[in-house]
């Protein structure tokens, strides 16, 4: 029996995208892993096959090292070349199912607030225009899906997090999305609701594109609001700026990292891959989110939607 999960708001893993796949297969079931990583990873360099062994053991230590200091990791050629090309044409195919919602928004994904100056952070609204592919539009068959799935792809995740473990959405539209930027679209300033991300590059733009972010700008304890206006006046000298590739792999704690991509430039679309991952078994995004998000909802969204609303008011966007 599956448990359904809310996003509530105390909840710190919740869905920003994906919506689910095919809730009843079994295929995409709990840590299912049926597919090896030998030839999608370059498993020479980044042993995900034997992290207690030593080179494994240090790996880990310098990507917790580095998510400590910033708040993020990125393994450059996680994908070795000669499957990159496999990778960027995946991809491609996907990316025409991408749905695009055009939207405003603020860093904090809310509404603005009247009683605050037009400068204040709550009140700088800016274009939301990528656009996402959905979880159920992404095969069993894909790369991407196969090392969402891999097991031991998923404890080198958890390990580096810091997590015991951690679980594939059972939401059928926003466990795997892939997020494409074309030419002149960005995605704005933000912060995540998830606690933590694992993106991949397969695909960069000829320009612009790039990912920018303020290590830390926010905490538990305070907003820090001042320190994020003068960021989104254009003052750089907190910023850090990631010169992503294709084949890199990304793990990014953006729940208090301002962070944003730039707008891309030239007639080549940028694409990266976002592996979702929850806490707990069965989580599934609001179906609110996932009609806002993907244009639709899941079967399962419609029956939470059906069975679930009494429970509307705590929920949180
Ligand atoms: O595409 C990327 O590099 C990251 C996008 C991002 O920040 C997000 O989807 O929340
Ligand atoms: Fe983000």
């Amino acid at each position: 029996m599956i448990h359904f999960h809310y996003e509530t708001a105390g909840s710190k893993l919740s869905s920003v995208y994906s919506e689910p796949e095919q809730f009843m297969s079994v295929d995409t079931s709990v840590n299912a892993n049926d597919a090896s990583l030998d030839g999608l990873i370059d498993l020479a360099r980044y042993p995900l096959n034997d992290l207690d062994g030593e080179a494994g053991r240090a790996l880990i230590d310098q990507c917790r090292r580095q998510l400590e200091d910033d708040g993020c990791v990125v393994l450059k050629n996680f994908v070795p070349e000669q499957a990159l090309e496999r990778l960027e044409r995946e991809t491609e195919r996907l990316s025409p199912e991408a749905h695009y919602n055009q939207t405003e928004t603020n860093p904090y994904n809310s509404d603005a607030d009247p009683s605050k100056p037009a400068s204040h952070p709550l009140n700088r609204f800016d274009d939301r225009t990528n656009g996402f592919v959905a979880g159920d539009r992404i095969g069993n068959d894909t790369i991407i899906r196969q090392v969402y799935r891999n097991a031991d792809f998923q404890r080198f995740i958890a390990t580096v997090v810091g997590m015991e473990e951690i679980h594939q959405y059972a939401d059928p539209l926003a466990d795997l999305v892939v997020n494409v930027l074309r030419e002149g679209c960005q995605h704005p300033w933000h912060y995540d609701t998830n606690e933590f991300i694992v993106t991949m590059m397969t695909r960069q733009s000829h320009g612009g594109g790039r990912f920018e972010y303020a290590p830390g700008i926010r905490s538990p304890e305070g907003e820090n609001f001042e320190e994020v206006e003068k960021v989104i006046d254009g003052d750089r000298s907190r910023l850090k700026s990631l010169d992503l590739q294709p084949g890199d792999l990304q793990i990014f704690f953006g729940r208090y990292s301002l962070h944003r991509v730039t707008p891309v430039e030239g007639d080549k679309e940028r694409h990266t891959v976002i592996f979702a991952y929850a806490k707990e078994p069965g989580f599934i995004g609001r179906p609110e989110r996932a009609q806002r998000i993907f244009g639709r909802m899941a079967p399962v969204h419609e029956q939470l939607l059906k069975d679930g609303m009494e429970r509307s008011d705590s929920l949180v966007d």
